[in-house]
């Protein structure tokens, strides 16, 4: 059921924090949203600015927050910390992130907020197993952004190659939302046909090289834009409001969101991607499917990179 008053708390004025902003307004999917960073006049430069636009979108009430906004918020999205410059790997800004998310989870705590917790800042699959260890929160509330971005670009990607609507084009990437980062071969999709028997029909291109080239494309495809402009927010903003529709409408959708794993897929205590199934309560189930060996061996060789990154933050 769709609640009357839903509340989203974003912290981090940057980038990705207003561009999430700008296209959640539009939707009439929050009835108040609030922004939180440490620069309060970025704040409010970004809150006027914003709420010139209020005249022509549906009822909505954006304002400059704090901390004490979290004890009735339904989500909390955070997107505050460094970000990557060009050649940088996200995994590089874990010190300097890690303490921020920490400071950040310690406020939230404080405010006494049971919000589903959405993390953005990367490296986001660690900062997401930080934030549980923070926040005292059921496991699925506390989730990360993780693969969804890059399952987007994979989407984007194959339907721009088989020149289909990337709406009918169903695929995954799993594990690292970084370098890492699995493409589910075995998950994926065109018009319900396994894309490796849709391309034996179909026989266009030389679909084994171009499925790696495109798998390739999709795990550079940051550091090609942070080449170009300095850092990413559309694509992002657009996973967010996804990824929010499906929590503040308990919508039930499968999304591959970072989540803490407790023996699913053979892995324990790590948080990264997998098929989930997102409503209010964030992630209310994860898919369990079986992998083929070399999806399998991605999967684990992410966790084993992942745990590497934990144990070298000492939060
Ligand atoms: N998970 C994903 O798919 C993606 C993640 N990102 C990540 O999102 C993060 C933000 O990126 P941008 O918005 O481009 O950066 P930005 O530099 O534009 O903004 C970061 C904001 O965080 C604020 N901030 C820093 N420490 C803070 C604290 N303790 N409390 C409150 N605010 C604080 C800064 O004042 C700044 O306004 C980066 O870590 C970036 O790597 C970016 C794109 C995609
Ligand atoms: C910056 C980042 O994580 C991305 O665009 O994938």
């Amino acid at each position: 059921m769709v609640k009357t008053h839903r509340k989203v708390v974003v912290i981090g004025a940057g980038s990705v924090g207003t561009t999430y902003i700008y296209a959640l307004l539009q939707t009439g999917l929050a009835s108040e949203i609030a922004l939180i960073d440490l620069d309060a006049k970025r704040v409010e430069g970004e809150i006027m600015d914003l709420s010139h636009g209020l005249p022509f979108i549906p009822p909505v009430s954006v304002k400059a927050g704090t901390y004490d906004d979290c004890a009735d918020a339904h989500l909390i999205v955070v997107t505050a910390g460094a970000k990557q410059t060009p050649g940088q790997s996200r995994i590089e800004l874990i010190q300097k992130n890690a303490q921020i998310v920490q400071s950040i989870c310690a406020q939230i705590r404080s405010s006494g907020s049971t919000a589903v917790v959405l993390m953005v800042t990367n490296p986001v699959d660690t900062l997401t197993q930080v934030a549980q260890r923070h926040l005292e929160l059921p496991r699925g509330s506390v989730i990360g952004s993780g693969t969804v971005l890059d399952s987007a670009r994979f989407k984007y990607m194959l339907s721009r190659h088989c020149g289909i609507d990337a709406r009918n084009v169903h695929a995954y990437i799993l594990g690292e939302h970084g370098d890492s980062e699995v493409p589910a071969w075995s998950m994926t999709h065109i018009a319900g046909i396994p894309i490796r028997e849709y391309c034996e029909i179909c026989k266009v291109c030389d679909y084994p090289r171009h499925h790696e080239q495109i798998a390739r494309e999709v795990r550079d495809s940051a550091y090609h834009i942070i080449d170009y402009k300095g850092s990413t927010f559309y694509g992002i903003g657009l996973s967010l409001l996804r990824i929010s529709g499906a929590i503040l409408r308990d919508e039930h959708s499968v999304l591959t969101v970072s989540t803490l794993l407790e023996g699913e897929y053979g892995l324990k205590d790590i948080c990264l991607s997998i098929p989930c199934i997102v409503g209010e309560n964030g992630v209310e189930r994860i898919i369990a499917a079986r992998l083929p060996a070399a999806e399998q061996e991605g999967l684990e060789r992410s966790a084993e990179i992942l745990r590497g990154v934990l144990q070298s933050v000492s939060v």
